[in-house]
């Protein structure tokens, strides 16, 4: 049914509305993080988010605790002991236009008065993980769950070759990334699972999900994931001093980036990226579900910190689902 117009609404309706909201994506929510098996588009899931989060800015008294709002990810599925990020891990501020993109530039632009660039990054469509070393020493690795607890997914990480079990210097640092299946692999695997009469997965971030909240590890093992890292707990450790030098100084370490990251000094170069990655994306070798741009000063993502659920200083530009295109050749011509 159409939605009424916010400014219609009164606390009581907007209520209503945000109660029968919270119910449907609470469960869509199970589906996706619980489960790895989506029962509704991203797009579809973003736009019932986004209504939610509208009616909970306007009636800031019909917010509950279990809001979908007031959480980060999943929780931590059974069989994996817990484990406790000393540091949130937090999701990103979704935008899903120009028109939004540019309102969140203006609206950062008002709390810091010095000029600054964004680095821009391609949003690789996996789980978030986090890496933890000891004196360069891989220890642990977990999901994020929650946002403050995670699985503990150590032996399952250690599986993956794109993560060093060593550092190139003997650094104690968490490092966050994203753990996805290429294109390549979840095509082979779902034949092998359709030719074993298995279920297949509906696309590359469930099978990888699927692949690393796997309590047999040699499941794991085989299922050709891979990593690209893209942030840290605490800053501290490194030397970077912008975002763009803290991924160089990741591979520098030995951990695996993404190397199409490119530092933008106006709004413009940030359209120009997301235009070129919008076009490059079904040649990619790994699904993208956007562009996250953040503020290359480190001192300055810092200073801005996040709110109870997303960073201030990035924003996830999310592209419309993936329509895989029908090869013609699928098609049966009738003559
Ligand atoms: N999927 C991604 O490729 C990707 C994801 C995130 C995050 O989730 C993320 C979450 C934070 F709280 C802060 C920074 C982040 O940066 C990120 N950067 C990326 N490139």
């Amino acid at each position: 049914m159409a939605k009424q117009p916010i400014e219609s609404l009164n606390a009581t309706t907007a209520a209503t509305e945000a109660a029968d909201l919270r119910v449907e994506l609470n469960q869509w929510r199970q589906d996706y993080y619980d489960n790895d098996a989506p029962k509704v588009e991203d797009d579809v899931y973003d736009r019932e988010y986004a209504r939610l989060v509208a009616l909970e800015t306007a009636f800031p008294t019909i917010v509950t605790p279990d809001s979908p709002t007031q959480l980060v990810g999943g929780t931590v599925k059974a069989g994996f002991t817990k484990v406790q990020h000393p540091i949130p891990m937090l999701s990103l501020g979704d935008v899903f236009s120009q028109g939004e993109l540019q309102e969140f530039d203006e609206r950062l632009r008002q709390n810091v008065d010095e000029p600054f660039d964004y680095n821009c990054e391609l949003k690789i469509d996996g789980l978030a993980l986090s890496l933890r070393y000891e004196n360069g020493r891989l220890i642990q690795g977990s999901t994020r769950g929650n946002g403050t607890i995670g699985e503990d997914i150590t032996k399952n990480i250690m599986t993956i070759a794109s993560i060093p079990h060593q550092l190139k210097r003997p650094l104690t640092v968490e490092v966050r990334g994203e753990c996805y299946m290429p294109k390549a692999a979840f095509a082979d695997l779902n034949a092998r699972r359709e030719a074993a009469g298995e279920p297949v997965f509906a696309n590359p971030r469930n099978a990888a999900a699927g692949s690393l909240r796997q309590l047999d590890t040699k499941v794991t093992a085989e299922r050709q994931l891979s990593t690209f890292m893209y942030n840290v707990a605490d800053y501290a450790p490194l030397t970077a001093r912008t975002q763009s030098d803290m991924l160089t100084e990741f591979a520098d370490l030995g951990l695996t980036i993404n190397p199409d990251f490119k530092v933008a000094h106006s709004m413009t170069e940030v359209f120009d990226y997301i235009d070129h990655y919008q076009h490059e994306r079904p040649d990619l070798a790994y699904g993208i579900d956007g562009i996250v741009i953040k503020a290359n000063p480190l001192p300055l993502q810092r200073s801005l910190g996040a709110t109870v659920k997303v960073p201030r200083w990035a924003i996830a530009f999310k592209f419309p689902p993936d329509e895989q295109p029908t090869l013609l050749e699928d098609v049966e011509w009738t003559v």
